[in-house]
């Protein structure tokens, strides 16, 4: 007969533990009780058990006290907090000491299972071998501040706790929240990605939560919202600060009750997901100019990871590059093409405004441009590169060669087209970098590019790219 699980409880209100212990013998799990900080140790020290649960006031300390001295004498196992109805800062604050989850005061049975059954399906010590293996294939990067994300992303792989992932466009924010995911354990349920900088704002709610049919015009009928569709799994919400503040109200309901109604429903449907949250923006500065609703931005921000630009992992970038062109090949089904010496010397060189994205579209262009084994600089470099490459060797100084002079450039390496067309192209091709960069964020595009809205718009009307007639 397969073993029981056995879990500890630990309040002070015998009358609790009581009820909790008849609910969670019902789903073939058994239970120690202790009712103060002492007791429960002993326990600890006597016993070994799958599971903790733990109320935060106890009668000779608190529960946070439990959580360190768990961490210290047996750190492996998931430790659930319970705290007082709508107690969020604390509740929080025991996510960050590293409890696996917390459960609110009055207990919904409901809530308790779906909390231990998670739990309970923790391994003790994740599979090494396995959760590795997939994070090399997912994640790739060897310098030092990936080496730290991959340790931080292990201890927060293993609990409940929601994540926020902050780092430019195209760092890998999405593959890092897909990588938390299936490192959980949620794994076998669905990894939901939102932009929520792509939904139009008349579209949210919907979208998000659902609607029952002929809620509103064009509600044929019902619709499951993409929160629901999380349900046993992770919830990604990219670009959180796009959220329009009315949304950031429901959301945060969502996230702390875990439960949502759809649009034109009377009944609340309980949803048990994760969140994961990511932001170029820094969300504490637009939390400061009322922009994003504090206690959201508590509720959503209990874990961190940063994800630092390219530029600043310089050795990862020929480790992504020969990754790109691995997969690229085998995906084309042609055989994989070799950065010459001058190519790697380019690419470790650049700046990279689009991150881990732009290197991928630049070795997929240069493999498209390659016609024989190798991938070499003019692959690589963009046409405005190219011709500035062209323009600077034709104005260098004369060289030594061989003890004979060379003849001095000719005009003829000017740009032919004439200086004034060789700028604008170059203008051209950084405007609609900053602009696909900011998903065609005119405001933000202009940020990044150092200039005023209006004057952005300018040129952006200059050269056809803005129909917009306000
Ligand atoms: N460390 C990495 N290893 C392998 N591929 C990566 C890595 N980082 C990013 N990528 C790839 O780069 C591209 C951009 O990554 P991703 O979409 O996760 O970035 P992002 O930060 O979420 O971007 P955005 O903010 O624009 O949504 C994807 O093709 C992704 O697979």
């Amino acid at each position: 007969m397969e073993k029981r699980p056995l879990v500890l409880l630990v309040d002070d209100e015998e009358d609790l533990c009581l009820l909790m212990q008849m609910s969670l013998s019902r789903m073939g799990i058994d239970t120690h009780s202790a009712h103060c900080l002492s007791d429960a140790k002993k326990c600890l020290a006597e016993h070994a058990y799958d599971a903790c649960l733990t109320d935060l006031n106890l009668p000779d300390g608190n529960g946070l006290q439990l959580l360190e001295w768990i961490n210290e004498h047996g750190p492996s196992l998931p430790v659930a907090v319970l705290t007082a109805y709508g107690n969020m800062e604390i509740a929080i604050a025991a996510l960050k000491a590293g409890a696996f989850d917390f459960v609110s005061k009055p207990v919904n049975p409901k809530h308790l299972e779906q909390l231990l059954q998670k739990a309970l399906n923790t391994p003790a010590e994740p599979k090494q071998l396995q959760t590795d293996a997939l994070e090399h294939k997912m994640l790739i990067g060897q310098s030092q501040p990936m080496q730290q994300l991959r340790v931080t992303l292990k201890k927060i792989a293993r609990s409940q706790a929601p994540v926020f992932i902050t780092g430019e466009s195209g760092t890998g924010k999405e593959v890092v929240a897909n990588l938390v995911h299936r490192l959980s354990n949620r794994n076998e349920g669905p990894f939901i990605a939102i932009n929520c900088g792509a939904i139009p704002t008349e579209l949210m709610e919907s979208e998000l939560f659902g609607h029952k049919k002929g809620s509103f015009t064009g509600a044929t009928q019902d619709k499951q919202g993409l929160i629901q569709s999380a349900h046993g799994g992770s919830l990604f919400l990219d670009e959180i600060a796009e959220l329009p503040l009315s949304m950031q109200v429901k959301l945060l309901r969502a996230v702390q009750e875990k439960r949502i109604r759809p649009v034109g429903s009377d009944a609340e449907i309980d949803v048990d997901f994760r969140v994961i949250s990511a932001s170029h923006q820094d969300l504490e500065a637009l939390v400061q100019q009322g922009k994003f609703r504090q206690d959201l931005f508590f509720r959503i921000h209990v874990m961190d990871l940063i994800l630092p630009p390219l530029r600043e992992r310089g050795e990862d970038i020929l480790l992504l590059a020969q990754h790109f062109i691995h997969k690229i090949s085998s995906e084309w089904d042609i055989p994989a093409k070799q950065l010459t010496a001058r190519a790697k010397e380019f690419l470790t060189g650049q700046y990279y405004p689009g991150n881990v994205r732009e290197l991928r579209n630049i070795i997929e262009r240069a493999i498209t441009l390659s016609d024989d084994g190798n991938i070499d600089l003019p692959q690589l470099q963009s046409a405005p590169q190219r011709q500035m490459a062209q323009l600077f060797a034709s104005s260098a100084e004369p060289s030594l060669h061989n003890g004979l002079t060379d003849p001095p450039q000719s005009a003829k390496k000017l740009p032919e087209e004439g200086l004034e067309i060789f700028l604008e192209k170059i203008e051209k091709e950084i405007l609609l970098n900053a602009l696909n960069l900011t998903h065609w964020n005119r405001t933000v595009a202009a940020k990044k590019l150092g200039m005023t809205f209006r004057s952005l718009r300018y040129r952006l009307k200059k050269f056809g790219l803005d129909t917009d007639e306000d």
